[in-house]
């Protein structure tokens, strides 16, 4: 697993192990894990983003490091990593932002190394132009809002330079707690973290910003997560196993209640993905029943609604489902069957004119416009826009008001559960491919057969995503159709369950 902490966890953690060392100790290892990556990035690492100048930078001696320093100690970490630069022969300028208030003993270090300190705005922009290399000292985990203006003219002639850039802590300009950006903040081809991810590194819009993170232990201990991301090891955990004893009903029944005339392709698409997504059995309820049974023979089907269909140990309904009594009598029936159930798509919508009434054992897998037709069903107004910006937090919003589990789509996909206490579970494993027409219902169908399965609905939503995810890379890089990764979650399966 991989666990992100709030700023007042880090700093909690900081002031109890910085009462036990010498002053500087925290500093000088930030700034000796940041001055690492920095010359393994000079000297053409793996990381190195489309560097300008070619093979002429790939030495270090000699080259070119600019410091963009503001008031804080994540200045102070610049200024100290880009003394060990200066060390090594780097010829380090650091951009000082903040004048009188950069952090002084940082300052005097990278003078006493041989690096240079400027003020002035035409000296820095024109060594921004010759840099092969930038590092992102503006603020850190202190910051508050987007990038300052006084800051914006440094970061643009940064992007321009076309090097890499290393952002110290988190990018400047991405909130740390949430991965907000309020206006701009600086793109990093290397984010050097510390003590501990951030939850606005493995969030977007935040980690669109962060490139390739990297976390250099210091030694706090921040206590319980805010935010947690699955890795192979965790994923292949969590999947059921068939054992020899396992029938259909012991691997897990779910019923599909998908689709309707207008929409039969969803139904399809979901029941396609329940069977790969390791059920026993599915049973699919509703109008598409013929092309269910032609596209899957082995399906079970019933014209009518889920109380026709016989008993499953988990519902999905929604998907495709269009509007009208029909599909209200539908998701009726499938929320008082007495098992889990996942509500998806148009399902969402009917639900958010119920309004909000709580219920552990639901999964609600809503993309930004379902969740703010949620929020609204709830008497909370939001944006689109809003949703996206703030994920975790709406994400959050949605599983208390509604008590249950939900699961926000899009760039990054984030799980809530109705526990405010616990962590929310972060995918790291999406594709901007994954954007496609049908690949919700892919989702929708996996997911509900991993609750048939008996996981409890934040593993079954986090562990969806997760394969979801996989399958869509492991078709290709490039552009994907829904059933192809329907097709693909098998692959992805065996992937995470072979590698752990
Ligand atoms: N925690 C740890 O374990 C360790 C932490 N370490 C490092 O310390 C960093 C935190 O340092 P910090 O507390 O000095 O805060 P920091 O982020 O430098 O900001 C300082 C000042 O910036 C200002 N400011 C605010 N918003 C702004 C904006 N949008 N744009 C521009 N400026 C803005 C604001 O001052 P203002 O101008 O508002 O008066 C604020 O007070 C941390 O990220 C890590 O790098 C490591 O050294 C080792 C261990
Ligand atoms: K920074």
């Amino acid at each position: 697993m991989r666990y992100a902490h709030t700023v007042e966890r880090v700093r909690a953690a900081e002031e109890s192990l910085m009462r036990r060392l010498p002053e500087g100790a925290l500093m000088q290892r930030a700034a000796a894990g940041l001055a690492a990556t920095c010359l393994q990035l000079l000297a053409g690492g793996a990381e190195r983003g489309a560097g300008r100048r070619g093979r002429g930078s790939r030495r270090v001696y000699g080259s070119r490091v600019v410091l963009l320093v503001g008031s804080g100690d994540n200045g102070g970490d610049a200024l100290f990593a880009g003394a060990r630069l200066a060390a090594r022969g780097v010829r380090v300028t650091a951009v000082l932002l903040a004048g009188e208030r950069t952090h002084a003993a940082g300052s005097a270090a990278l003078l006493g190394a041989g690096g240079v300190l400027t003020q002035d705005q035409a000296a820095g922009l024109a060594q921004l132009g010759r840099a092969d290399l930038v590092v992102d000292g503006i603020v850190g985990i202190g910051g508050r809002g987007g990038l300052r203006d006084s800051a914006l003219p440094y970061v643009r002639a940064a992007e321009r330079a076309g090097v890499p850039v290393v952002a110290v802590d988190l990018p400047s300009g991405v909130d740390a707690d949430t991965g907000e950006v309020a206006g701009a903040a600086v793109r990093a081809t290397v984010t050097v973290t510390f003590g501990t991810h951030k939850p606005g590194l493995l969030v977007d819009p935040g980690a669109q910003y962060a490139g390739v993170v990297r976390l250099v232990e210091i030694g706090i201990e921040p206590g319980p997560a805010a935010v947690e991301a699955l890795q192979h090891a965790d994923v292949a955990g969590l999947l059921p196993r068939p054992t020899a004893e396992s029938d259909k009903y012991r691997r897990g029944v779910v019923g599909i209640a998908a689709g309707s005339d207008r929409y039969p392709g969803a139904a399809v698409l979901a029941v396609s993905s329940a069977l790969h997504g390791g059920a026993g059995a599915v049973r699919y309820a509703g109008p598409a029943a013929a092309e269910v049974v032609r596209a899957h023979p082995e399906v079970l089907v019933t014209q009518g609604g889920p109380k026709a269909a016989g008993r499953v140990q988990a519902w999905v309904v929604g998907p495709g489902l269009s509007d009208g009594p029909e599909a209200e009598r539908t998701l009726e029936e499938a929320l008082a069957a007495g098992v889990p159930v996942l509500v998806d798509a148009d399902g969402l919508r009917l639900l958010a004119r119920r309004g909000a009434a709580p219920r552990a054992e639901l999964l609600l897998t809503p993309h930004a416009g379902e969740a703010v037709a949620l929020l609204a069903g709830a008497g909370v107004e939001a944006t689109r826009e809003q949703v996206e910006g703030a994920r975790i937090g709406y994400a959050r919003r949605i599983a208390e008001l509604y008590g249950c589990t939900v699961l926000l789509k899009g760039s990054t996909t984030v799980v809530a559960g109705p526990d405010p206490a616990a962590p929310v579970r972060v995918n790291p494993t999406g594709t901007p491919w994954l954007a496609t027409a049908g690949s919700g219902d892919v989702l929708s169908g996996l997911a509900g057969s991993l609750l048939a399965a008996g996981l409890a609905p934040v593993d079954a939503g986090s562990v969806a995503a997760y394969l979801h995810g996989l399958a869509a890379r492991t078709v290709g890089e490039g552009p994907v159709t829904a059933a192809e990764v329907a097709a693909a979650l098998p692959a992805a399966w065996r992937g995470v369950t072979g590698a752990a």
